[in-house]
């Protein structure tokens, strides 16, 4: 099994050196516009091998895309990371070029591979890559929710003093501050509901600390976090190479479920080998569904920008 990683950033490398480290797949190849960094990281990672006893071959690549031929994952991480203070949405303008370009040239020499979209505004940069691409819906994927459920689970684990790993949380709607909506009705303890060791109020701010949890770090950090957005690009590479099947938040290309169409929007999906096989309906509430439509305006008016910008 390949993968190519484009962008050999923060997000790009750490997400190759968990693959790696994992032995997720054969290959790893790191693909970067800045001359000699993407062969830089690989170099490094590459001399990780023999201290970690991971036989992964690793190598990286100055915007040559013959080298990423045949991958069987292609993660897009390429573009510029927000700085405090900004949003992600504010990114389109110099992204979307950039997300474009990259996936038309990974795909020509990888026609069949399930690309996954890390790079901000993730979900317009995801609807963007599918629409422009002409893909099978099935074969792109946003990677945000998986992120921010783990964010979920650690303030989760945070409040009740137990380990993240013993938490189950999903986050589905828009990857941005004010799109993504935790979803606390179905947070538990090993199968427990959290709501009976939680008050309402302490669950409410779990979801609010959640959903700006990519904006505190930024402020804290100068730049947007790469540990755990890696991390989690790597999981969902990780039940596509070895089509585990698993339940995962991911924004998808939605076609009336969860009552919008002509959207790619975070929602649980079943990964697998061929990418996302099938939506689950986590049967919404009410409340949870008009968050849910709120989130996809406003991912739909950002979607709208793309034309604006001469992309689509
Ligand atoms: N979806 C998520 O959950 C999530 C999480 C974290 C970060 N992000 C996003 O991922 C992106 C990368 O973040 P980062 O922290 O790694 O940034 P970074 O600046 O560390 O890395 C980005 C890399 O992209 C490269 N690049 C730029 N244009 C390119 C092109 N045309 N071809 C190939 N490479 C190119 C840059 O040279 C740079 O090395 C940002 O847009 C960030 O907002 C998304
Ligand atoms: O917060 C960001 O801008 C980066 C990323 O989307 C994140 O959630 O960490």
């Amino acid at each position: 099994m390949k993968v190519t990683v484009v962008g050999a950033g923060n997000v790009g490398a750490t997400c190759a050196d968990v693959i790696a480290f994992r032995q997720l797949a054969d290959e790893v190849v790191l693909v970067d516009i800045r001359e000699n960094f993407a062969e830089g990281k690989a170099l490094d990672i590459y001399q990780t091998t023999s201290l970690m006893d991971v036989k992964t071959k690793i190598s990286g690549s100055t915007n040559d895309y013959s080298k990423t031929a045949n991958s069987d994952v292609i993660v897009i991480t390429s573009g510029l990371p927000r700085k405090p203070g900004m949003t992600r949405e504010e990114l389109i303008g110099t992204n979307a070029g950039i997300v474009k370009s990259v996936a038309e040239n990974a795909l020509k020499y990888s026609p069949k591979a399930v690309i996954v979209v890390i790079s901000n505004p993730m979900d317009t940069m995801t609807y963007l890559t599918l629409k422009s691409l002409g893909l099978p819906k099935n074969q792109v994927i946003g990677m945000g929710g998986i992120l921010d459920s783990a964010r979920f689970k650690g303030y989760l684990g945070l409040a009740l003093n137990a380990p993240a790993a013993d938490l189950q949380g999903t986050v589905i709607g828009g990857h941005g501050d004010t799109t993504m909506i935790p979803l606390t009705r179905l947070a538990t303890v090993n199968g427990i509901p959290a709501s009976q060791f939680l008050s309402a109020d302490q669950l409410k701010q779990i979801a609010a600390d959640t959903m700006v949890g990519g904006a505190t770090l930024t402020k804290m950090l100068g730049t947007s976090a790469w540990y755990a957005p890696g991390a989690a690009g790597a999981l969902l590479v990780e039940s596509i190479l070895r089509d585990q099947k698993r339940v995962m938040p991911c924004c998808v290309y939605l076609d009336g479920e969860y009552g919008q169409k002509d959207i790619c929007l975070g929602v649980p999906v079943v990964i697998g080998r061929n990418g996302w096989e099938k939506i689950v309906d986590y049967k919404l509430t009410a409340d949870e569904q008009e968050a849910f439509n709120k989130s996809a305006d406003a991912v739909r008016s950002m979607n709208n920008v793309l034309k604006e910008l001469n992309v689509l």
